[in-house]
């Protein structure tokens, strides 16, 4: 698998779909379906907080065909070893979520990304190990997770100028306040309430976010 045909790569802006921390895989099914054909998503990062083991396997089971059927790579949050096992596109790891050089060797060629806060020290270090993306947040306030590191669009104009690796802004991103992330460079806009909580539903949602997301 090849990361740059699996949507990570740097050209334009693209949407990076997180799923909301709690669902029910059998009824969550349609609703993912519906967001999925409304517009161009690049990943599905499946971030179940607290769920047990046989919860997120079930959840990759019943979620991973529905985005790689539609050429979304399907990333699992937290764990690199059960994204390997489970044949994953990839996982997404934060700073406390075990060994990176670890996960990079396991994972080969699929997809790695590291949260990187509001750091460049944890930018560089995350792609002198070989990330296939780093992930800068949160930008704005965001009731999905408690927010410890808040990150400027200084940040992401200086990685996007200096490096080659794609960098994804989160947190509060919505299409009303993403103009300036887009402008700065970001390659990848990760949401969860942007899509989830739409008013008028997940695919209004991603329509938003994609017309939100054109690069002027
Ligand atoms: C794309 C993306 N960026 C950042 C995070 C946050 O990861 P982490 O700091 O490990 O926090 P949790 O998501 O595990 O609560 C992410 N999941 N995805
Ligand atoms: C997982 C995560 N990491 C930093 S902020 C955040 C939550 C993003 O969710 P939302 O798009 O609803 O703010
Ligand atoms: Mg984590």
């Amino acid at each position: 698998m090849n990361a740059a045909s699996q949507g990570v790569s740097s050209e334009g802006c693209r949407l990076y779909l997180i799923t909301p921390p709690r669902l029910d895989p059998a009824t969550f099914r349609d609703r993912l379906a519906e967001a999925l054909d409304a517009g161009d998503v690049a990943c599905l990062q499946l971030r179940l907080k607290d769920a047990a083991q046989d919860e997120i396997k079930r959840a990759v089971e019943v979620l991973m065909p529905i985005a790689q059927a539609r050429d979304v790579a399907f990333i699992l949050n937290d764990d690199a070893k059960l994204a390997h096992a489970l044949g994953c596109d990839g996982a997404h790891l934060g700073q406390t979520d075990g060994d990176h050089e670890g996960a990079r060797k396991l994972l080969k060629d699929r997809i790695l990304g590291i949260t990187c806060h509001a750091s460049r020290h944890l930018a560089m270090e995350a792609g002198e190990l070989g990330a296939d993306y780093v992930a800068f947040g949160a930008f704005f306030p965001t009731d999905t997770k408690e927010t410890v590191h808040t990150a400027g669009t200084d940040l992401l104009e200086w990685w996007s100028e200096m490096m080659e690796i794609p960098c994804v802004a989160i947190g509060g991103i919505t299409a009303a306040n993403c103009a300036p992330l887009v402008r700065a460079g970001a390659d990848f806009l990760a949401v969860v309430g942007a899509v989830w909580n739409h008013p008028e539903g997940p695919a209004a949602g991603v329509r938003a976010m994609n017309a939100a997301t054109v690069r002027m």
